[in-house]
């Protein structure tokens, strides 16, 4: 029998993964305009392309504002500039927008991009400023016939590793708003008591195992091991919430995990004072007649809005206030996981 010649032994070449390692690199929908077909099919398929963010209850906030051309407007949010240009478009070039926000990486990206849109400074002024700062710009602009917040953190901000937005993902513990202000979650996890943090979990997310985790996270810093990345504090979680039983483990570990990473980010932008201070001031940046429509994502929130708008109609400062939340739509939701928790809370100011 003839022996079959053994074949050269041929390197296969290295498998580098399905996917690019680099966030960077990771999806074709981070350049939408070379790759409109992926980002169409992604969002298609009910997700958020990377880089970008779906704007939640464009036609309802829209159906609400009544925008008129020659007014002026302002969105506390720009994010992705979705909303502010949706607004915008129904201003057909007369009038003006002012929107603010804190985030210097995202917002000098949707400045540009709205630029190239051709909505640039004759149309639209954008802020780097804290909605907070709502009075100083309502007197710039001369007041406002209408005001749009949509609170919290976009998708570009949760999709990025680096800012340690989520728990999915491993980043460093960050968490800010603005990387260049204030301190990461990581740093004020190194200087807080364990009373405090039970305290800021249980005030901030009404996190049920608020007392368990704040002393695993402390005890785990006193020995030395800082709590500096995502990885490290969805451990901490895991490894406490090991008791619980086999079947409901997993789903309580995420939830616990979303409300502490929500806790510590509405505590490291100090969300709650800032959001205080916009509701207080808000009155007086609406002219008479002016609408704002304002969208929450969790009970925090929800409570603090609808409470400021209710004591503003009692004392005759909005004439209409939303008595009920607007919630999106079922097909909404299917299509963008992330508007599910949204609830939308409206006011129109006394003439
Ligand atoms: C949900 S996103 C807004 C998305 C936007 N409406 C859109 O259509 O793309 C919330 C944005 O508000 C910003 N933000 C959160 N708190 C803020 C604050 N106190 N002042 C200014 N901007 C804030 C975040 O940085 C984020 O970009």
């Amino acid at each position: 029998m003839q022996q079959e010649t053994p074949k050269p032994h041929k390197r296969r070449v290295r498998y580098k993964g399905k996917y690019p390692k680099k966030f960077e690199e990771k999806y074709k929908e981070l350049n939408p305009e070379k790759y409109q077909d992926t980002v169409e099919h992604v969002i298609r398929k009910g997700n958020t392309p990377a880089g970008m963010h779906i704007s939640i209850m464009v036609k309802e906030i829209l159906d609400f504002l009544k925008i008129q051309p020659g007014e002026t407007g302002f969105d506390a949010t720009l994010g992705y500039g979705g909303h502010t240009k949706a607004m915008m478009e129904c201003l057909h070039g007369e009038g003006h927008m002012y929107a603010t926000d804190v985030d210097p990486e995202e917002s000098a990206k949707t400045k540009k991009r709205l630029e190239e849109q051709g909505f640039g400074e004759g149309i639209l002024t954008i802020k780097l400023q804290n909605f907070c700062t709502i009075d100083e710009i309502a007197k710039e602009a001369g007041g406002f016939d209408f005001i749009l917040a949509d609170l919290g953190v976009s998708s570009m901000q949760i999709d990025n590793p680096k800012r340690g937005f989520s728990f999915r993902a491993d980043g460093p513990l960050d968490l800010r708003l603005n990387q260049q202000k204030g301190i990461s979650a990581a740093e004020r996890l190194d200087q807080i008591s364990r009373e405090e943090l039970a305290g800021m979990l249980y005030e901030n997310s009404d996190e049920p195992y608020c007392e368990e985790i704040a002393k695993a996270i402390t005890d785990e810093i006193r020995k030395g091991n800082r709590i500096d990345s995502t990885t490290k504090l969805r451990t901490v979680i895991e490894n406490t919430l090991d008791f619980l039983p086999e079947k409901e483990k997993k789903d309580t570990i995420r939830k616990t995990c979303q409300r502490v990473f929500q806790a510590l980010r509405i505590d490291v932008n100090q969300e709650f004072e800032v959001l205080y201070e916009f509701m207080e001031k808000l009155p007086d940046a609406l002219k008479s007649g002016g609408r704002v429509a304002i969208l929450t994502f969790h009970s925090g929130e929800d409570k603090l809005v609808k409470k400021a708008l209710k004591a503003g109609y009692k004392a005759g400062i909005y004439s209409d206030y939303a008595k009920d939340v607007i919630r999106p739509s079922m097909q909404e939701c299917a299509q963008n996981g992330r508007a599910r928790s949204t609830k939308m809370r409206w006011a129109v100011k006394a003439e």
